[in-house]
């Protein structure tokens, strides 16, 4: 008889959109995605409204009376109850709200971008070694079975090494109209493209450039990076990023992210010696992805195509749910999927490009510099 699941209670901090979906995701039956070893209890939910809490606890978890409403979200990291917190506030807030999880013994599950910038992960990653607590950057996109797919036709030598990466994420926010203090325009929240949405295409560039095989984890030799800023707030309206990966690959990834405009389709085109990979957006959860094969490398004459589509249940957010738990029942500080080493090279890549760019966030956002 098989064993029964492997039990961990989540506590969630804040009820914005994101904490909605995540809840829905965990509660929703593993059975579905052909998961039986792990399973995700809600054992508490924090909000800065203890109102918002107890109505979040309604609607999204079907007014569940275990369920404990807190209103500030140190009594989420403080509840003996809670194995392991969510982090789902806004990006300027992370660290502190991770480092009050660690600091009680929680381990972590928490929204990208990670931090406010590198200094402060590193800050939360030598504590969480400390604490031998899990630690895990919310980097979705890596565990969808859709990623998984490219990812091994991509290693499987048929393509060839890899050339240039096109990756954008960008979407319109409506930023004429919507209020300053809205977290994607407020600088003091991280706002604009940069932090919000370049987590994917940076994404998209670890997973095909800085996880192939040949280049064995070699960060990239070069990251050059160009910001337009908005007159409404100063945040970066609209960025893009040069990695260049010299040292084991002859490699190139062009990524862009912007407020403004939707993406293009395909919005990851992956240029190999022996074909392409397009991958329709959104690239945060793709619904499908086109591999086209050249009939000899360098030809760019194509001669198949192949094209696979996503079918998955739920929001897509379990399947990153299912590895943290899956780490924290082996006792693992960091999943092998979604490294520390790996949002740690994102922090530093948008470092370096706000720096760049010359995009300071606002004086004490940062707390760790
Ligand atoms: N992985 C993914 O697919 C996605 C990830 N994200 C990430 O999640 C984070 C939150 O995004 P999202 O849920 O869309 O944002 P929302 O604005 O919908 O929610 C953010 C929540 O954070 C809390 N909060 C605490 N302080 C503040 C503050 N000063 N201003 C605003 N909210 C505050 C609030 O919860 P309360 O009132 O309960 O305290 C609020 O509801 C971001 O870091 C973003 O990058 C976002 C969307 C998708
Ligand atoms: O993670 C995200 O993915 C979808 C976007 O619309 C959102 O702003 C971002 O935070």
């Amino acid at each position: 008889m098989a064993s029964s699941p492997f039990t961990l209670r989540w506590g969630v901090i804040a009820t914005g959109w994101i904490s909605q979906q995540f809840v829905k995701d965990a509660l929703l039956d593993p059975a579905t995605r052909d998961v039986h070893d792990v399973r995700h209890v809600v054992a508490a939910v924090g909000s800065r409204n203890v109102e918002s809490a107890k109505k979040f606890i309604e609607v999204y978890a079907k007014d569940d009376s275990s369920i404990k409403a807190y209103g500030t979200y140190e009594e989420v990291c403080a509840d003996p109850d809670v194995d392991a917190v969510y982090i789902g506030t806004p990006h300027t807030f992370h660290y502190e709200n991770a480092r009050s999880a660690l600091l009680n013994g929680k381990h972590v599950l928490c929204e990208k971008a990670t931090t406010s910038n590198a200094a402060e992960l590193r800050d939360l990653l030598k504590l969480a070694k400390e604490k031998n607590l899990f630690f895990m950057e919310a980097l979705w996109t890596r565990f969808q079975p859709l990623t998984l797919e490219i990812k091994r036709i991509a290693e499987d030598g048929s393509l060839g090494l890899p050339v240039v990466l096109h990756a954008d994420l960008s979407s319109d926010f409506d930023i004429e109209n919507i209020p300053k203090t809205h977290r994607i325009l407020d600088p003091r929240l991280g706002g604009g493209a940069l932090l919000d949405l370049g987590p994917y295409p940076v994404a998209w560039a670890v997973i095909a450039l800085y996880e192939h095989p040949k280049n064995n984890k070699a960060r990239p030799t070069s990251v050059t990076g160009s910001i337009v800023k908005t007159p409404l707030t100063g945040v970066d309206s609209s960025t893009s990023i040069t990695l260049t990966f010299s040292e084991t690959l002859q490699a190139q990834a062009i990524l862009s992210c912007n407020i403004l405009v939707p993406s293009p389709t395909p919005a990851v085109t992956i240029r190999y010696q022996g074909g392409n990979i397009l991958i329709h957006p959104p690239i945060f959860k793709p619904p499908s992805f086109t591999v086209q094969y050249f009939d000899k490398p360098g030809s760019g004459n194509i001669v198949r195509e192949v094209t696979q589509k996503s079918n998955i249940p739920g929001g897509g957010w379990h399947y990153q749910i299912d590895e943290a738990v899956r780490c924290i029942r082996d006792g693992r500080i960091e999943s092998e999927i979604w490294s520390h080493d790996k949002s740690l090279l994102l922090m530093d890549i948008f470092d370096a490009v706000r720096k760049q760019g010359g995009y300071e966030l606002p004086e004490g956002v940062e707390k760790v510099r």
